[in-house]
Formats: C-alpha cells, sequence, structure tokens
C-alpha cells in the first residue's frame, strides 16, 4: 500500500470522531483503516460507554488502549457502526470481508442504528465485483458450497490457512457479474453451509466518509 493510501485512510477513519456521541457505545469494524480509527478512539476514551467489536483483532486493539469492549449481546442501543470497506458503490453497498471478519461486521451493523463507512478513494467503484466476494462457510460444507457457487456463475476460492473468529473457512468469489447485489447477496445466503456473505447490498452504508486529495467527501443517502 502506498504512503498516499494509508494516510488517506487516516484521515476517513479521523473524520468519523465527529459522529461519537458522548455516553455511547461504538461500534467498531476491522482492517487497516479501522486500525486508525480505534487509535483516534482513544483520544475519546473518556467520552463514550465502551465499545462493541467485530473482530478478535479489533478487541485486542481497542483494549490495549484501555477501551472497554461489550459483549453485543449485553448492548440495545447502538447508535453507529464504523466500518471500512473493500468497495463501495454510489448506492453505498459494499463489499467487505478481506480482513475475514464480514460475519460479525454484519451482525453488528445490523444492530446500529447507522453505518458509517471509512474509505480512501480508490474503494469507491462503478460496479461491484471487481474485489472477489468472501463467502464464510461451514468446514463440513466447503466443497458442496463451491458447487453451489459456480452454478451461480462465481468460481470461488479457498482462502486457504485462514480460519475465521468464529472456527469456519472462507471461499473468496472471484468473476461474478454482479447486475443485482441484493439478490446475489440473498442468493450466497441461501445456500445450505454459508454462514453470510461479503455483500453489504440489503443493508449497505448511511453515510461515507471517502478521503481523496481534496479532503473528505461526505456521501449520504437521500
Ligand atoms: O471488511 C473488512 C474486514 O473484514 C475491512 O473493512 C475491509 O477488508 C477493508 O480493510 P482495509 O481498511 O484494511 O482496507
Amino acid at each position: 500500500m502506498s504512503r498516499t493510501q494509508d494516510e488517506l485512510k487516516r484521515q476517513a477513519a479521523e473524520a468519523a470522531l465527529d459522529f461519537i456521541e458522548p455516553n455511547t457505545i461504538i461500534g467498531v469494524g476491522t482492517g487497516s483503516t479501522v486500525n486508525y480509527f480505534i487509535d483516534a478512539l482513544a483520544t475519546r476514551k473518556h467520552d463514550i460507554e465502551g465499545a462493541v467489536s467485530s473482530s478478535e483483532a479489533s478487541t485486542a486493539r481497542l483494549k490495549a488502549h484501555g477501551i472497554e469492549v461489550l459483549e453485543l449481546n449485553h448492548v440495545a442501543d447502538l447508535p453507529v457502526y464504523i466500518d471500512g470497506a473493500d468497495e463501495i458503490d454510489a448506492h453505498l453497498r459494499m463489499v467487505k470481508g478481506g480482513g475475514g471478519a464480514l460475519t460479525r461486521e454484519k451482525i453488528i451493523a445490523a444492530v446500529a442504528d447507522k453505518f458509517i463507512c471509512i474509505v480512501d478513494n480508490s474503494k469507491v467503484v462503478g460496479r461491484l465485483g471487481a474485489f472477489p466476494i468472501p463467502v464464510e462457510v461451514i468446514p463440513m460444507a466447503r466443497s458442496y458450497v463451491a458447487r453451489e457457487i459456480v452454478k451461480l456463475g462465481g468460481d470461488p476460492v479457498w482462502r486457504q490457512g485462514i480460519t475465521t473468529d468464529n472456527g469456519n473457512v472462507i471461499l473468496d468469489v472471484h468473476n461474478f457479474d454482479i447486475v443485482d447485489p441484493v439478490q446475489l447477496e440473498q442468493q450466497l445466503n441461501g445456500i445450505v453451509g454459508v454462514v453470510t456473505n461479503g455483500l453489504f447490498a440489503k443493508r449497505g452504508a448511511d453515510i461515507a466518509l471517502i478521503a481523496g486529495s481534496n479532503g473528505i467527501e461526505k456521501v449520504t443517502l437521500t
């Protein structure tokens, strides 16, 4: 990654601090952009009630900063979820899960009132799918799910050597021609053995903070 892209990730992450309300719990995603967000959140740790985390990696980083990590089952009110993306389109639909945390990310996103996506401008695409779609699968179903994905027109590749925080495996699906991301998200989730997939189309982001050479562009769905 170039130094510039890294710097843009940091800028997008820091812009998300404006959406943190005092005395609330913050939903925290996973990835290199979110790592910048966690570091920035540490400067506000006395203003917030704590965080819910989408991965063991983010939990470790939050705790290292002295930010309390709460169990999602004990949290009823989650005003914002802050996370990055591998791709985002003009409708704020996303591909996520490059870091393998897609299932917990999708669960926290479902609970949160607002999903705020923080990205550098290289993540913005006209059409989703150049980045392979991660699919989290129960290990014994891997080959079956792969065959079913081929029937849907994708080319699944097993992300070998990786086990998710939930003890499952990931298939990265290349070459999908994604005309209707909501439909494909549902079709993939309908395959027995799939836990979830990295298309965040039915529940996309509410706000995107996109860092580019001219600063932060805030995109909100109207
Ligand atoms: O979905 C994710 C992890 O599962 C990340 O948000 C996505 O992979 C982007 O990561 P990065 O900020 O490192 O580019």
